[in-house]
């Protein structure tokens, strides 16, 4: 094993630590607290844990969260009269809606329905838009999360061949803005790519989020790369496994993200952050904190 770790965990630990000194200080000072709406459509269990994880960090970091919990029947319209609501709630700072919705109700719709700045998860075409203006104000939090990572280790993806494989509206088309942002020479990587084995191989920054267990051999990353993996798939014994091999890749790779332990973790604390700029940018707490 000669990877070094890239250790999401440990630091947004820290990061946490901080956000609630900074939430504990202006609530002291007289300063609302931010508040998060967390909207769970439906009986998906994966979502259901995250969900309560992210309930929990607020409740943590000091943020007001709201939970608004309904049934996997709720109609499109119920669910964008919520939002509605929501937007309109000046107490709510943050709305983020947990994906993915039961297939009847239409995501982008519901994305477009949350006001931009409140749009803690950074999907909304604005927010997106923005991002790939290098304007960013809201911004998606894995793909953020990824970025603090790196950046905490001193790691410059500037100049660098980054590979991304997935395009999702999540992780990958976001992750590709980030790193074109920092600089990278960036490609996408997805279904129909020609030569994938070609692209992994090329990557100094290889970024894996596709959700399929392993499914990058360590064999094929580039001696000395910084290998990023979102991948989280529960195997058959219960154990979760990245979408890299993490063994075989640690044998090559300079820095490796280990799951569980290093993106997701990046992804909650993001979260709170974005909460607490939401509020900022709504003019409910100072600019300058
Ligand atoms: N509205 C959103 N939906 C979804 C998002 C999102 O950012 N916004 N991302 C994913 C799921 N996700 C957050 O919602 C998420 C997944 C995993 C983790 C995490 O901390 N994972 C742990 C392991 C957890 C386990 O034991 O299962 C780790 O990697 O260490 C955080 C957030 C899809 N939906
Ligand atoms: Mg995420």
């Amino acid at each position: 094993m000669g990877a070094q770790i890239l250790d999401g965990k440990g630091l947004s630990a820290r990061l946490r630590a901080r956000l609630r000194e900074r939430i504990e200080a202006l609530a002291a000072a007289g300063h609302p607290r931010p508040g998060l709406a967390v909207v769970l459509v439906g009986d998906d269990p994966a979502s259901a844990i995250y969900v309560r994880n992210k309930r929990r960090a607020c409740e943590e970091a000091g943020i007001r969260s709201v939970a608004h919990d309904l049934p996997s029947t709720t109609s499109e319209a119920e669910l964008l009269a919520l939002i509605d609501r929501l937007n309109a709630d000046d107490e709510v700072d943050g709305i983020l809606v947990q994906l993915p919705l039961p297939e009847h109700i239409d995501t982008e719709r519901v994305i477009e329905r949350i006001h931009p700045d409140k749009d803690v998860d950074g999907f909304h075409p604005y927010n997106i838009g923005r991002l790939a203006l290098r304007m960013p104000r809201l911004r998606p939090c894995t793909p953020r999360g990824v970025m603090r990572l790196l950046d905490s280790h001193g790691i410059d993806p500037a100049g660098r061949e980054a590979v991304v494989i997935g395009q999702s509206r999540i992780v990958g088309r976001p992750m590709a803005l980030e790193l074109l942002a920092a600089r990278a020479t960036v490609t996408v990587c997805h279904s129909l790519t020609r030569d994938l084995e070609a692209h992994v191989r090329r990557a100094e920054v290889l970024v894996v989020a596709v959700g399929r267990p392993r499914f990058i051999p360590g064999g094929w990353v580039r001696e000395g790369a910084v290998v990023v993996d979102v991948g989280i798939n529960r195997l058959a014994d219960g154990r979760l496994a990245g979408d890299v091999d993490f063994e075989g890749a640690c044998e090559r790779a300079g820095w490796i993200t280990p799951v569980p332990g290093g993106v997701g973790p990046m992804t909650i604390v993001t979260l709170l952050e974005n909460t607490l700029e939401a509020a900022r940018l709504r003019g409910r707490i100072p600019a300058d904190v």
